[in-house]
């Protein structure tokens, strides 16, 4: 009998969001963990590794966590989450990071790229939609297997506002947000419901439009209350969230930061849309009905992301 062997998760950047997403792997048993980060911080990378493996008897989790900044470490993972980069401060923007992650997220991928080329990679960094259109190029893997987070938590702030505004219960409320991971983004309120009940007919249109902005800002409300950084317990939550739906071949549809080749009527354009998310990565994109004023909001969210991109490009 063939030993059933754990699979391996590389988390690059063992920062706020990278040590978080780490042991929130570990704890759900997804499989083991290398954290990387630079040189210069090895000792503080292997710390936080061996302070989480302290906690697997408390908490009776099996997962081993490694902290490294050998890449040699992460060979063969099967999956490669990226937080890497810098985050932003009170009166910055995401794109205001652009230049410097687009560096990180290139040297991060010219590692991974040699140490697992079959891996899938899951890209944090931001600007979260220019930095996976970086991974793409730097990588050179099929677009399946290259892809952004930002819907998952997106819609998780969207879904919370909207369990608080009605006192119900979040599992029971569902929703959707698309396009790029910035102030435009696109929560779709027809697509959004509460146990199956359209929320438009629960929420009147000013309050729905209030949630639909602090959903929009939902990253900045968190910069300004932290003061030095930006969220982490909602995006590893999310990074976890689509590694498990890899690894177990969920096929959870998810929105996520796709490649996109036509559709929506976009070309060479990574940003956020509803996708399968399974074995294979991205196994499938719906391109849904969208009303003009939906599409005209996608435009201008699509614009954004293609200005981004155009500062590390040309
Ligand atoms: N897409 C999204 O929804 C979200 C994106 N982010 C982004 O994720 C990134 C990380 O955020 P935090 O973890 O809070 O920042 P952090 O500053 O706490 O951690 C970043 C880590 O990356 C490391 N790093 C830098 N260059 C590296 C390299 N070449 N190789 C390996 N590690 C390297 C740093 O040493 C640091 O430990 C930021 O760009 C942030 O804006 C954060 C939250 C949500
Ligand atoms: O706001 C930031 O800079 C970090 C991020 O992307 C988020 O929390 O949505």
């Amino acid at each position: 009998m063939t030993a059933i062997k754990r699979k391996k998760i590389t988390v690059v950047g063992a920062g706020f969001t990278g040590a978080t997403t780490a042991l929130m792997l570990a704890q759900k048993e997804l499989g083991d963990v290398v954290l990387v980060d630079i040189p210069q911080l090895e000792n503080p990378t292997k710390g936080k590794a061996l302070d989480m493996m302290e906690a697997s008897p408390v908490q009776g989790f099996d997962s081993q966590i490694k902290g490294t900044s050998d890449y040699n470490d992460t060979k063969d993972s099967d999956v490669v989450i990226i937080t890497a980069g810098v985050a932003r401060k009170p009166g910055m923007s995401r794109d205001d990071l652009v230049n410097t992650n687009a560096g990180i997220v290139r040297s991060v991928c010219e590692q991974v790229k040699q140490q697992a080329p079959e891996s899938i990679v899951i890209i944090l960094s931001n600007p979260v939609d220019a930095m996976t259109h970086v991974a793409y190029q730097a990588l050179g893997f099929p677009k399946t297997r290259v892809i952004g987070q930002s819907g998952v938590l997106d819609t998780a702030r969207y879904c919370t506002f909207i369990a608080e505004e009605l006192n119900v219960s979040v599992e029971d409320v569902r929703g959707f947000v698309l396009g790029g991971h910035g102030d435009d983004m696109v929560p779709l309120v027809r697509y959004s419901s509460v146990g199956g009940i359209p929320i438009d007919t629960l929420i009147s249109s000013e309050r729905i439009e209030a949630i639909v902005q602090r959903t929009r800002v939902g990253g900045g409300e968190i910069v300004n209350l932290l003061g030095n950084g930006s969220a982490y317990y909602a995006p590893a939550a999310s990074l976890v969230q689509m590694t498990e739906a890899v690894l177990k071949d969920k096929k959870r549809i998810l929105p996520v930061i796709a490649y996109l080749e036509g559709e929506y009527g976009y070309e060479n354009l990574f940003m956020g849309i509803p996708a399968i998310l399974g074995g294979d990565g991205i196994e499938k994109i719906f391109e849904l009905e969208l009303t003009s004023d939906e599409k005209a909001a996608l435009d201008k969210s699509a614009e954004s992301v293609r200005s981004v991109i155009k500062v590390i490009t040309g």
